[in-house]
């Protein structure tokens, strides 16, 4: 029989989607169904999730959760099978998960999301209706409280696994807020929710889970040292037994340069030619000249762990190689006006466009030569993954999922037909100058070049490989607690 699993999570593609967490959370049901793993995802029922359900069935009501009428809804959308947390208090507001139009934090989000983790755990406790979780998968700070409240709440018997997409989002709230969560009090403590004086939810799910993972093996390792630690090096290190790398996949449906509505032309690894036509639109949306010239692509949040001030240093060192560049992304105001500058300083050359823009992103992987992604720590990454099965060369960092999913084109990797793109370290202005000049003089051997194109479309990056790995290790809990 099929093994239940509950998932829980704030974002999922494509109903609600900030940043790869969303990616993960909607492409990992798909690939657990082939590994014989039926998923539930609970969500919070935003208005962009509510409006989507179409007909759904309340599962679930509270009176008061957290001091407000709740429901848990249940309905398929786009294959996925969710259970949405409809608590219109918490969730029905405009702007982002979680912050308002302006981009401050909502100031209840220790409530919004300790309430999802209830619920969460409500669920593997009482099962809904005929269905009861075996495991329990959850993501994040968002939904890491899950785990606290099972563990001291009924469902502590049922297995629980917390994943770290990013370390530097922790959801850190004053020890004030202890008494209004509606844990016992021996959770509070070092080994509990408390954390430098006041309460850290993801530290909560760290001390709480049967096994942590986090998106690649390479960052499963950076974190047990100080730099990449962000302060819970200590507790990860002592619970070192439990931790896991398990690398991202990407939803190879959805990310298909041979059948992809959102790109100008279809092709393949046989028929690159057709990137052309790619190539003609982009220059076309962000204003860059039709010329021969290498384009390189960003689409990335611009913000410091993703090394977006290395890269507006580097952009007259890129022009002055003859280079174009096309940036998609937001963030940072500063970062923002600063590469919005630069487009202006050389027209033609560099196109900038501030938001978020999904069938955008499409068309630049399809149409760019190279990808850069100068990342100071990047747990995973999924826009490379995406680069190399559209023959987009990365240009990465080597720290994390980077390192481990892009093979650096050097002598003997070229020789050997097995480079893929262009690996640099440390994450610095010297190094990227250096990667950048690499890229540019690759880009002009042809034939290298679309070896390196040929390699990466090769390389694998779907899920089915991870999904194993993650069936396996619930197989492996579920043993342990039998
Ligand atoms: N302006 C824009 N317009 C359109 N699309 C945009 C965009 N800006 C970003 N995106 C998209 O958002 C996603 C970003 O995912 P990443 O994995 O690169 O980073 P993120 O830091 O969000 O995720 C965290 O979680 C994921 C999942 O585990 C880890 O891979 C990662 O390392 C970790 O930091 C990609 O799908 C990208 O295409």
């Amino acid at each position: 029989m099929a093994m239940k699993l509950l998932s829980v999570a704030s974002e999922i593609y494509p109903l609600v989607k900030t940043g790869g967490l969303a990616d993960v959370a909607g492409a990992l049901p798909g690939a657990l169904a082939a590994q014989d793993v039926q998923v539930r995802t609970l969500v919070p029922g935003y208005p962009g999730v509510i409006a989507r359900l179409g007909k759904a069935k309340v599962v679930r009501r509270y009176e008061a959760l957290f001091g407000v009428p709740a429901t848990v809804l249940a309905a398929s959308v786009d294959g996925l099978d969710l259970l949405v947390l409809d608590a219109p208090d918490f969730y029905a507001r405009e702007g982002g998960p979680y912050g308002d139009p302006a981009g401050n934090e909502w100031p209840d989000n220790w409530r919004r999301f300790a309430a999802l983790s209830q619920v969460g755990a409500d669920i593997a406790a009482e099962g809904l209706k005929g269905w009861r979780p075996d495991v329990v998968h959850v993501h994040d700070w968002q939904a890491a409280m899950t785990a606290a409240y099972m563990r001291f709440g009924p469902a502590h018997g049922v297995p629980k696994v917390v994943t770290i997409h990013n370390l530097a989002f922790q959801g850190r709230f004053g020890a004030d807020i202890f008494a209004a969560l509606g844990l016992p009090q021996e959770a509070w403590g070092v080994d509990g929710v408390e954390y430098y004086g006041g309460i850290g939810y993801l530290k909560a799910g760290l001390v709480s889970a049967d096994a942590i993972t986090t998106v690649s093996p390479t960052y499963a390792e950076e974190i047990r040292s100080p730099v990449h630690g962000m302060g819970l090096d200590g507790l990860i290190n002592g619970r070192v037994d439990r931790l896991h790398g398990i690398l991202n996949g990407v939803d190879t449906d959805i990310w298909n340069p041979a059948n992809d509505a959102l790109i100008s032309k279809t092709y393949s690894a046989r028929s690159l030619g057709g990137r052309m036509a790619n190539r003609r639109a982009l220059e076309s949306r962000f204003g860059l000249d039709h010329d021969g010239a290498p384009i390189f692509i960003i689409v990335s949040r611009l913000t410091w762990q993703k090394g977006m001030d290395l890269l507006v240093d580097a952009i007259d060192h890129l022009v002055g190689l003859g280079a174009k560049l096309a940036v998609l992304g937001s963030g940072d105001h500063p970062l923002e006006g600063a590469f919005l500058g630069a487009a202006d300083r050389h027209r033609g050359r560099i196109g900038v466009q501030i938001g978020y823009d999904e069938p955008l992103s499409h068309l630049m992987q399809a149409g760019g030569d190279a990808i850069l992604i100068p990342s100071r720590f990047e747990p995973c990454g999924l826009t490379q993954l995406y680069a190399l099965r559209y023959g987009c060369v990365p240009v990465v960092a080597r720290v994390g999922g980077l390192a481990d999913t892009v093979i650096d084109a050097n002598e003997a990797a070229l020789a050997a037909g097995a480079a893929t793109g262009i690996v640099f370290a440390p994450s610095d202005p010297l190094a990227l100058h250096g990667a950048i000049g690499r890229a540019v003089r690759l880009h002009g051997q042809r034939p290298v070049w679309q070896a390196m194109q040929r390699a990466g479309m090769r390389s694998e990056v779907s899920w089915d490989h991870s999904a194993a790995r993650y069936a396996a290790l619930y197989r492996a809990l579920l043993a342990e607690v039998a």
